[in-house]
């Protein structure tokens, strides 16, 4: 079938509308709100958080806005993004993780680490790391092949996968040793540590909670481990004045453009963390639920697959010529953003078109709520990938799955290629298709995660 016929068969059809978590009652308690918000802030908002410009409301002795218009977003992003530090209920959960690496840092600390890491993640930079990319898919696909014929968990593999794109594109090597562990640790802290626990929302920063003894205990364990992995990198060396091979060469490479300063070994190390954890499971996290979507919608499927085919046939699989994939991604990332929350405190008193903010009151600018937002889409529920490639893309402040901003996503780029290039690669090898038609739906821990793995049943082409 040609991409054209494909085209003509899916424009007349109604669009899908995947299954979404109940929403919660406008009138629930400030407790119940916030208990919601410990479990999943996902299934603590109401009917009010889709339709209103700006939701204010108590968050302990502060109040808290979500922000749901462009204009609100610019301001607090952009205009006056210097006013609004991330909360400490995200610094409490993040930093044993990610220390002080550039995710979590904050005014100066920030800027230079920002200004010095930025040339590691230009599109030229990445270009030199899909062939990492390229392997890790394809043994992907191989050994999906070989389990094509029973179930299949596509959300482990695409955790599998992207960890291997992780840490080949860091280090050069395959997680082939190293890789169990790395899942553990994520898993470990994913399930219990990321979790805010209330006292964790209620208490100072410099007040540590029963679950910061714990998560002391898990910095130390973790610190070593990231420290193992950067030795044997070290040990398998690099010559003088050849090319970087990798993001730890990149990193380790890297100057302030200001002072020609490198990062210490620790400050490396933070940052080969905040690389790997922030980089795998958000991009994991949006090829499965591309894959899903797929699944539920394979006239769909089947369009991209004809795009993979013809833009194969010339070669080389030339990811500017994949746009119907891409605009697969891009709809994916506007239904279930991987960040589907972020936040911000004010560091002192400003105003919000219109409204007075005081120091400390919480800022919540959601990618889950704007993307569904009923004023800001047309069928705002509905997947309809043709939403990118036809009309006015959308407004910058409107659609941000990277943030937007001083502080957007560093990995934009790289994770825009790796899923672009994975998801194409995956769709042009299979058929995918659900075993079972329970409803899959999103929890928000730290990322959009999916509340159960549905099992695929996959069909090579
Ligand atoms: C689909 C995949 C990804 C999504 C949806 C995503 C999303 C985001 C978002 C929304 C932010 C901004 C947070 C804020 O303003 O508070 C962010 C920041 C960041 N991301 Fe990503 N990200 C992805 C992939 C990656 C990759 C692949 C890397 C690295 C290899 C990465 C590294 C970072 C870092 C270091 C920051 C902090 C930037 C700063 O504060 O200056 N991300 N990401």
């Amino acid at each position: 079938m040609s991409i054209a016929e494909v085209h003509d068969m899916t424009v007349t059809r109604r669009p899908l509308v995947p299954p979404t978590p109940p929403r919660a009652p406008d009138d629930m308690t400030a407790f119940g709100r916030m208990r919601a918000m410990g479990k999943s802030p996902i299934e603590a908002w109401g009917r009010r958080a889709y339709e209103e410009d700006i939701v204010q409301g108590r968050f302990l002795r502060h109040s808290s806005f979500i922000l749901n218009t462009p204009d609100a977003i610019r301001h607090v992003l952009v205009d006056n993004y210097e006013n609004y530090t991330r909360t400490p209920a995200g610094i409490r959960v993040l930093r044993p993780m990610l220390g002080e690496g550039l995710l979590i840092s904050e005014g100066r600390a920030w800027k230079y680490q920002r200004r010095t890491l930025a040339p590691a993640f230009t599109p030229r930079a990445v270009t030199t790391l899909v062939p990492y990319m390229v392997t890790a898919t394809d043994e992907t696909i191989t050994k999906l092949k070989a389990a094509s014929g029973g179930p299949v968990d596509l959300r482990e593999a695409m955790q599998r996968m992207t960890l291997e794109i992780a840490g080949r594109t860091m280090f050069s090597f395959g997680m082939d040793r190293h890789g169990a562990a790395l899942r553990d640790f994520v898993m470990e802290y994913g399930e219990t540590l990321a979790r805010p626990s209330m006292l964790d929302l209620v208490l100072p920063l410099g007040w540590p909670t029963p679950h910061d003894f714990r998560r002391a205990r898990f910095r130390k364990r973790w610190t070593a481990f990231v420290g193992q992995l950067m030795a044997e990198r070290r040990a398998a060396g690099k010559d003088a004045g050849a090319p970087a091979r990798d993001l730890f060469d990149l990193m380790g490479d890297a100057r302030d453009p200001e002072t020609g300063e490198a990062f210490t070994d620790a400050q490396l190390g933070d940052q080969v963390a905040t690389m790997i954890l922030a980089g795998h499971e958000t991009t994991a996290t949006a090829l499965f639920w591309a894959l899903y979507l797929l699944a539920l919608d394979p006239a769909t499927q089947e369009q991209l697959a004809a795009e993979v085919n013809g833009v194969a046939a010339a070669g080389t699989l030339d990811i500017e010529q994949l746009k119907f994939t891409r605009a697969v991604i891009d709809e994916t990332m506007r239904l279930y953003p991987p960040a589907f929350l972020i936040a911000r405190a004010a560091a002192g008193p400003d105003t919000i078109t219109g409204h007075p903010v005081r120091k400390h009151d919480v800022i919540l600018i959601a990618p889950w709520l704007l993307h569904r937002h009923e004023k800001l889409w047309r069928d705002p529920n509905a997947f309809m990938p043709q939403r990118f490639l036809t009309g006015t893309p959308p407004d910058r402040f409107a659609y941000l799955p990277f943030g937007v901003g001083a502080r957007v996503c560093i990995g934009a780029h790289f994770a825009l290629v790796e899923a672009t290039l994975a998801l194409a690669k995956l769709i042009g090898a299979f058929r995918v298709a659900l075993t079972d038609k329970e409803p899959v739906l999103p929890v928000g821990v730290v990322t959009t995660q999916p509340n159960r793995s549905p099992m695929f049943a996959i069909t090579p082409r």
